[in-house]
């Protein structure tokens, strides 16, 4: 069988690789031919496009699954195109994380031992329902799940339909990620603006009023902040204080406030929660707790997506910042701090550690001092800046920290600002990486210039998908 760019194949899916693709051997000349599809599992049957054709290799975006594994379950759950592998067991999933996530330290951390290394696999606590935050597009071009077709001219209210931007399949039942009680009352909702007569968004057109809905959650306080996003056309048929009302019918107390966002920006890359925005009722914000600790959610920060896990992901961070470390009385950075959660839990285990917090994003740094006076800490102090050009600037620090903490985003940390993290001659690192790849290829050179990899454990924020956060010990000989 030869294949070729943008062409339509069945595929049998029977190995896994690390960053969720299955993969496919197509019998050739050399013997096989491996084909990568995303999203895929083994012993699936699946229509995939080709998207790239090398000459070792091809990859391919999954269209359909034709045939389901042998090891998928039934859940109750409506599929949708951002939990893949649901409806596979969670301990096959955590399996094949772990083996591919090793294998990525082992082929360009270039760490043969990481077996010996590997400290733990920490699971997810809650294997559903453990987001705290959803975001759920309106279109007038919906993809129908039962008929597999598209429709026209409909009022559409769920996820993009898996490979396209333009259609929405309507969410009828939970997905088994968000909140039970809010996604099964969804068609509810939907139902309900729609009887406004004003148009969900076309996309491709980039016209119509009903954008999206965005929905914060607070475990702690079991209460949800919604944000419903519309342009400005046909505004003054539309009343939002009906609407909240409409929400407080169906879900009570449990709505600490809503908000209503007018986005009129069509640039594809926009933030969807741009534009203005008034409070209709409640509350701006709510609080969740992670260890003990309180933090504000407003709509537009940043915040753990999992907290229940995050708060695992944390304690074996301060494990291993902590172990046979003393550090009351020394100097700590947390950089890509975020909203400073690390540094403050850090300071609950310390006396008189002295911690500096340094993220780009200056609304992060606003919430972090903020929750750090909310939570009597005085001991850090926040930086709004580039981790690169801060360290460039403060070298007063150079052979004076103890310990860094380091979190930077998937992308992973530009050379030339690991090598001045390296320059700090920091006795330990501890570096958590929501993209082990850009980990690994980091493990290498920090084991270069004199860091040793004493451990590493994974840990599972998003059951469900592809991604694995790791937490990385680094020890300075
Ligand atoms: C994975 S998040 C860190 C989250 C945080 N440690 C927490 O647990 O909540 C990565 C952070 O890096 C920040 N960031 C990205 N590029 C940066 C840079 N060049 N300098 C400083 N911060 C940066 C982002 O704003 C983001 O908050």
């Amino acid at each position: 069988m030869t294949i070729q760019r943008g062409q339509l194949v069945e595929l049998e899916i029977t190995d896994f690789a690390f960053g969720g693709k299955g993969i496919a051997r197509i019998p050739s000349e050399e013997g096989s031919y491996p084909v990568f599809v995303d999203n895929s599992w083994p012993g699936q049957t699946v229509l995939a496009r080709v998207t790239k054709k090398r000459k070792r290799h091809a990859e391919c975006s999954l269209v359909k699954v034709l045939k389901k594994s042998p090891e998928e379950v039934q859940l109750s759950y409506q599929p949708i195109s951002g939990a893949p592998y649901i409806f596979v067991p969670v301990e096959r999933q955590i399996a094949c994380k772990r083996q591919t996530t090793l294998d990525v330290f082992r082929k360009i951390g270039k760490i043969q031992d990481i077996e010996d290394r590997f400290d733990e696999f920490i699971a997810s606590p809650a294997v559903f329902n453990y987001r705290n935050k959803m975001e759920y597009s309106f279109s007038c071009i919906e993809h129908d799940i039962a008929t597999d077709e598209e429709i026209d001219d409909a009022f559409a209210l769920g996820f993009k339909h898996r490979g396209t931007w333009w259609k929405v399949e309507s969410l009828n039942a939970e997905s088994g990620l968000f909140d039970s009680e809010w996604e099964n009352k969804l068609s509810i909702v939907r139902e309900y603006l729609k009887q406004t007569e004003l148009p969900a968004w076309h996309p491709p057109r980039k016209e119509g009023f009903f954008r999206h809905i965005v929905v914060r959650k607070s475990f702690f306080q079991d209460q949800l902040l919604v944000n419903l996003v519309t342009s400005s056309e046909g505004l003054d048929r539309f009343d939002a204080d009906a609407f909240g009302q409409k929400l407080k019918e169906l879900f009570g107390n449990r709505i600490a406030g809503f908000q209503h966002t007018i986005n009129d920006n069509v640039a594809d890359r926009a933030k969807i929660e741009n534009g203005t925005w008034r409070l209709v009722f409640g509350e701006e914000k709510i609080i969740e707790d992670l260890l003990n600790l309180k933090f504000e959610i407003s709509m537009e920060s940043f915040f753990q997506t999992n907290p229940k896990s995050a708060e695992k992901l944390y304690t074996k961070a301060l494990d291993y910042a902590f172990e046979n470390n003393d550090l009351d009385n020394k100097v700590l950075m947390d950089l890509f701090c975020g909203t400073g959660t690390i540094g403050q839990i850090l300071s609950t285990r310390t006396n008189n550690t002295e911690i500096i917090g340094v993220d780009i994003v200056p609304e992060a740094i606003e919430d972090a001092k903020r929750n750090a006076k909310r939570n009597a800490i005085d001991t850090i102090n926040f930086y709004a800046a580039d981790v690169g050009k801060f360290l460039k600037e403060f070298p007063q620090y150079a052979g004076k920290i103890a310990t860094i903490i380091l979190d930077p985003p998937r992308a992973g940390i530009a050379p030339k600002t690991l090598q001045k993290v390296i320059d700090l001659k920091a006795d330990r690192i501890v570096y958590i990486s929501c993209n082990p790849a850009t980990q690994a290829r980091d493990t290498e050179t920090l084991q270069e210039n004199g860091y040793v990899l004493e451990k590493v454990s994974f840990v599972d924020q998003f059951p469900h998908t592809s991604h694995i956060e790791s937490v990385a010990k680094f020890v300075r000989q």
